[in-house]
């Protein structure tokens, strides 16, 4: 007998249109910024749809994203990307996943086997894909039922914030380390990474 496969869904957190990557306002104008956005999660998006693993997709952030793409949108509540997410996790419909996989919209390179091993953890397992710096998170892995108590870490110093509270409940932590999932976009030093495959977004 085979075990049943553990159902995960993704969860994107995106800013509202117009106002992501204000990082990047000494090189790009706004447009160019929202192009680049948006050109960032249709990739993102994608590569979780494209993955077996994931059975939905779910963006948190504000309701004039609803659209054609499949994904089911969860009102970002307000208060920042951390309060955005504890109350997304929340709202998710019923029934519950076995497992959430949180993962950032500005990662030009991701791809669906990336996410796929994010995703098909034992189930003791809190993944981690740090950023290029070992510093940030730019996705996070973690069983559903820790998830309502799990304490998101989200900004500076959070890949070593989220180690540790995954410790905190004694669960098993995985650092992913790979290209698609280190490399996203902050600074004018990171957006050569995003050039090659958005060339016509900026
Ligand atoms: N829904 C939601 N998403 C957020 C929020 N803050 C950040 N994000 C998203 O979280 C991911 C990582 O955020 P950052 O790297 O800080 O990106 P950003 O906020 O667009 O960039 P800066 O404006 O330069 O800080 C991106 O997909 C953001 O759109 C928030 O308050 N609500
Ligand atoms: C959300 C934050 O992303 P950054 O703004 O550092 O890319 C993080 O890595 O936890």
């Amino acid at each position: 007998m085979t075990d049943k496969a553990p159902i995960c869904w993704a969860l994107i957190p995106v800013k509202a249109p117009g106002e992501g990557k204000s990082r990047l306002a000494g090189v790009l104008d706004a447009q160019a910024r929202s192009r680049l956005v948006e050109a960032m999660l249709t990739q993102v998006v994608e590569a979780a749809r494209g993955s077996p693993a994931i059975e939905r997709v779910c963006l948190v952030s504000d309701p004039t994203r609803r659209n054609g793409d499949g994904a089911t949108v969860i009102q970002d509540a307000g208060g920042g990307l951390n309060p955005a997410l504890e109350a997304a996790v929340m709202a998710l419909p019923a029934p519950a996943p076995d497992r959430i996989l949180i993962v950032a919209a500005d990662l030009p390179d991701l791809s669906s086997p990336e996410l796929t091993m994010m995703a098909r953890v034992a189930s003791n397992v809190i993944a981690i894909a740090p950023d290029r710096h070992g510093a940030g998170t730019n996705a996070l892995s973690l069983p559903f039922a820790i998830a309502p108590e799990f304490r998101f870490h989200f900004g500076t110093g959070s890949y070593a914030a989220h180690r540790a509270e995954a410790l905190r409940f004694g669960y098993t932590v995985e650092t992913m380390l790979s290209e698609g999932l280190e490399k996203d976009i902050d600074e004018p030093a990171d957006l050569a990474d995003a050039r090659s495959n958005f060339q016509e977004a900026f």
